[in-house]
């Protein structure tokens, strides 16, 4: 059985960032769309950045922002992937020549097959339960029974996830990756090292489960 990859999001401060990937953690997020609270600017980026070792990805997630902000964020941040968690079109996301995810909202969207299909370019598709127009990263989740089986395409599970509840996540849906934010903070931005460690355990007893 593969496991299931993990993605803390929205980091920022350089703490978090060593505890995140001494946890074992396959990527941070760095949130760099101003309408966040947990906006990190591009110094502050790309510090992070270069605080992470081999094998460890940055994701950078934007929201329906200028075309030049984020060619400014790849200049400076050579983030490994792109997220783009808002209404952007495939055209936009491509623009950029770089490996994308695309925030699906599962507030508004019943095929996540029709939707991906718009999408041809994208590296995966990260399902978040807000609604088309809405921001996401709400804590909230959603019916995760909605989330296709043997899908083809890489699919990265977020939305109100954490340590009570991920391990159900996991068993239910059976994603590529979790995704994370709120679920392991103690204030927006400000990760706990205690929910971090303890969100990445019941993973890893989801994990020990599929395995028997
Ligand atoms: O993290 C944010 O501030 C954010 C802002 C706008 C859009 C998305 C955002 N975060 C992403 O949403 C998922 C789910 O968040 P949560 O775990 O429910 O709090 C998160 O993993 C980020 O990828």
């Amino acid at each position: 059985m593969t496991r299931t990859r993990v993605k803390f999001c929205g980091l920022t401060r350089a703490e978090d960032v060593a505890a995140a990937c001494d946890l074992g953690v396959d990527a941070i997020g760095l949130v760099m769309t101003r309408r966040s609270k947990r906006f990190v600017d591009l110094d502050q980026a790309a510090a992070l950045r270069a605080l992470l070792p081999p094998f460890v990805a940055a994701v950078v997630l934007l929201l329906d922002d200028e075309p030049e902000w984020v060619r400014e964020v790849i200049s400076r941040v050579a983030p490994d992937l792109l997220q783009f968690h808002g209404e952007e079109s495939a055209q936009e996301c491509a623009a950029h020549g770089r490996r994308y995810l695309k925030a699906v909202p599962m507030g508004s969207v019943a095929d996540v097959g029709a939707y991906a299909a718009t999408h041809p370019q994208a590296a995966g598709f990260l399902l978040d339960s807000h609604a088309a127009g809405g921001q996401g990263g709400s804590g909230e989740a959603f019916d995760w029974h909605r989330v296709p089986r043997d899908f083809g395409r890489p699919l990265l599970l977020a939305g109100g996830l954490n340590a009570g509840n991920v391990a159900a996540a996991v068993r239910t849906a059976r994603p590529f990756a979790v995704d994370v934010s709120s679920g392991i903070e103690a204030a927006p931005g400000i990760k706990s090292a205690s929910r971090m460690r303890e969100f990445m355990q019941s993973l890893a007893a989801a994990g020990a489960e599929q395995d028997h």
